[in-house]
C-alpha cells in the first residue's frame, strides 16, 4: 500500500461525528504515517476550545484558522489528516485537499445524532433540535463532500477497524499509477527499426 501511495497525504472529510479523528488515528498507525487533526491544531494554536473560538471570535475566524492550518500541511508527506467537518466550505481549501487523496466518511444524520447526542463540544449542535440541524447541514454539504476521491458509506454496524479497512481496499482503485515502462523487447524493436 505504501508503494502505491508514494507518501501522499490522506485527508479525511465528513460531518462532525463521522469518525474522522477515530478512524484517522487507526489509519495512520496502520500505514506508519503521522496523524494530524486540524481541530486539535487549531485549539492548540488559539489556546482556546472550539466552543470558545466560536463564541469569542466567531465562526469566520475559526474558518480562517482552519484554512491556515490546512495550507501548512501541504509542506508535509506521509500524513493522515482528520479535518474539521466544515473544511469543505471554503473553495481555497479544495486546492490544499487535492494535494493528497480525499476520503469522505459518509454517515447518515440519524447515525451522527446517535453518536453525538449529549456531546457539548460541537458548537453547531448547540441547538434545540440537533437532529434537525444535522439533517439541514448534511443536505447543504452533501454535494461538496461528494467531490472526494474515495466515498465510503458508514453505518452503525461498522467498527472503526472496518471503516479503516474499507478505505484501504478502495485506495488502489483511485490512485493514478504511473504508466508502466514498455517491456525490454519494445525498446529493442524500436532500436532495430532505427538501424
Ligand atoms: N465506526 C465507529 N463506530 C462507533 N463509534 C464511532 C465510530 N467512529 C467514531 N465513533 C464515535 O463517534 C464519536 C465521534 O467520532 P470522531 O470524534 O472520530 O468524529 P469526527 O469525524 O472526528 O468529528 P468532528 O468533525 O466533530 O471532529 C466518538 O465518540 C467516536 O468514538
Ligand atoms: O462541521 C463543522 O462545521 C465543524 C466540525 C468540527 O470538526 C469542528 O471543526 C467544528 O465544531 C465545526
Ligand atoms: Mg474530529
Amino acid at each position: 500500500m505504501n508503494d502505491l501511495l508514494r507518501g501522499i497525504n490522506l485527508y479525511l472529510i465528513g460531518m462532525m461525528g463521522a469518525g474522522k479523528t477515530t478512524v484517522g488515528k487507526l489509519l495512520a498507525q496502520q500505514l506508519g504515517y503521522g496523524f494530524v487533526d486540524t481541530d486539535e491544531v487549531i485549539t492548540q494554536v488559539a489556546g482556546q476550545s472550539i466552543n470558545e473560538i466560536f463564541a469569542e471570535q466567531g465562526e469566520e475566524a475559526f474558518r480562517t484558522l482552519e484554512s491556515q492550518v490546512l495550507s501548512q500541511l501541504c509542506a508535509y508527506q506521509r500524513l493522515v489528516v482528520a479535518t474539521g467537518g466544515g473544511i469543505i466550505l471554503q473553495r481555497a481549501n479544495w486546492s490544499y485537499l487535492r494535494h493528497g487523496l480525499i476520503v469522505w466518511l459518509d454517515v447518515s444524520p440519524e447515525d451522527l445524532y446517535h453518536r453525538l447526542k449529549g456531546d457539548t463540544s460541537r458548537p453547531l449542535l448547540q441547538h434545540d433540535n440537533p437532529l434537525g440541524r444535522l439533517q439541514e447541514i448534511v443536505t447543504q454539504r452533501q454535494p461538496l463532500y461528494a467531490q472526494a476521491d474515495v466515498k465510503l458509506r458508514v453505518t452503525v454496524n461498522d467498527t472503526p477497524e472496518q471503516v479503516m479497512n474499507g478505505i484501504l481496499e478502495r485506495i488502489p482503485t483511485v490512485i493514478k499509477t504511473e504508466s508502466p515502462q514498455p517491456p525490454e523487447s519494445d525498446f529493442e524493436a524500436v532500436e532495430d527499426e532505427q538501424n
